[in-house]
């Protein structure tokens, strides 16, 4: 597979190192306004594939030409959180970048799967789906994918279980505004609470685990000023269950045309992921609190989408 990343910053060059450490790419381009910057990245990287599990991918350090026919695009370029700021207050300036890329994309890569993880990142998703005649199925955004791997890690240390085994998801928009519903979540098949009291383990404070859960991102950035762990790992993540055809189902944004009484806005929900990108998107049965928390996040994103002029 052909990978192009664009913005070879914090997210990309994590997001280039776990491709160089899988089978699933066999070209890799890297692509920044800052070209230097792109070319020394990718010689540093060229100097781990002596050592490494890789396929010896071809590394390439590149413009736009360079990109051309990829079969997947990850746009981590655009501008990046001051302290202070929320993600919401760079919708204006990225909604610019982002129509920008996305004609740069389909002009260069009419086939590829467009990863976008650039904040506010489902508003930017479907600045990209506005902006081109890419199918919806072949924009994703990020969304929160991000957040439930948080949920997953947060709800494994309280229950002392491998985060895997772990199910559930964080849906909505990656903001604020992101809920649990946590009647689809569960611990090796029992509901949280039955889990608990069933295994010793303490109840879950549900409030305290979402409000952490959306707390944390902001933890990291205060702390060391970007987040680009967790992230690259759910770039990698929705890249294998592409290469591979996985069918896997992942909570990410897609544009939803009436699905969850949504018409028109890119939300977070559980979406079949595989070859085509979001083959299907997966109804659930919310309850009548969680489906009011999806309303306030549905409420959010609109107002995002009316600062982008969509
Ligand atoms: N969706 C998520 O969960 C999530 C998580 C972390 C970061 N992000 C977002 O991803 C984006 C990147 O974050 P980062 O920490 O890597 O930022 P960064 O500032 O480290 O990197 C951004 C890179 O993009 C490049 N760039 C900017 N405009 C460009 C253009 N027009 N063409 C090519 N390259 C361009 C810059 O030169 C820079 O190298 C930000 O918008 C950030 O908010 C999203």
């Amino acid at each position: 597979m052909k990978i192009s990343v664009i913005g070879m910053g914090a997210v990309g060059t994590e997001v280039v190192g776990h491709l160089l450490a899988s089978t699933a790419a066999s070209e890799i381009v890297a692509v920044d306004r800052n070209a230097e910057k792109a070319q020394a990245e990718i010689w540093d990287f060229a100097h781990t594939t002596s050592f490494i599990y890789a396929k010896n991918p071809r590394l390439i350090a590149g413009g736009w030409p360079e990109t051309v026919n990829s079969d997947i695009v990850v746009i981590t370029a655009g501008a990046q959180l001051e302290r202070g700021q929320n993600r919401d207050s760079l919708v204006e300036i990225n909604s610019k970048v982002i129509e920008d890329l996305i004609a740069r994309t389909e002009a260069t890569s009419p086939n590829a799967i467009v990863l976008m993880v650039t904040n506010p990142v489902d508003v930017m998703a479907q600045v990209a789906v506005a902006h081109s005649s890419f199918p919806k199925e072949r924009v994703i955004s990020l969304g929160t994918i991000v957040d439930t791997a948080r949920f997953m890690r947060i709800v494994s240390e309280h229950v002392g279980i491998d985060p895997k085994n772990i199910f559930g998801y964080v849906l909505g928009d990656h903001s604020h505004t992101g809920f649990v519903p946590w009647s689809l979540c569960n611990v090796c098949g029992l509901d949280v609470d039955t889990f608990c009291a069933l295994n010793g383990v303490a109840p879950i404070d549900r409030a305290a685990v979402r409000q952490r859960v959306l707390q944390i991102g902001l933890d990291i950035f205060a702390g060391k000023g970007n987040t680009n762990h967790g992230i690259a790992a759910s770039v990698f993540r929705i890249i294998r269950a592409v290469a591979g055809n996985e069918r896997s189902v992942l909570p990410v944004g897609t544009l939803l045309e009436g699905e969850y009484g949504v018409d028109g806005a890119v939300m977070s929900v559980p979406c079949v992921i595989g070859r085509r990108g979001v083959q299907k998107i997966i109804a659930c049965r919310f309850t009548e609190e969680e489906q009011a928390a999806f309303d306030v996040s549905h409420a959010h994103v609109r107002e995002l989408m009316a600062l982008a002029g969509l």
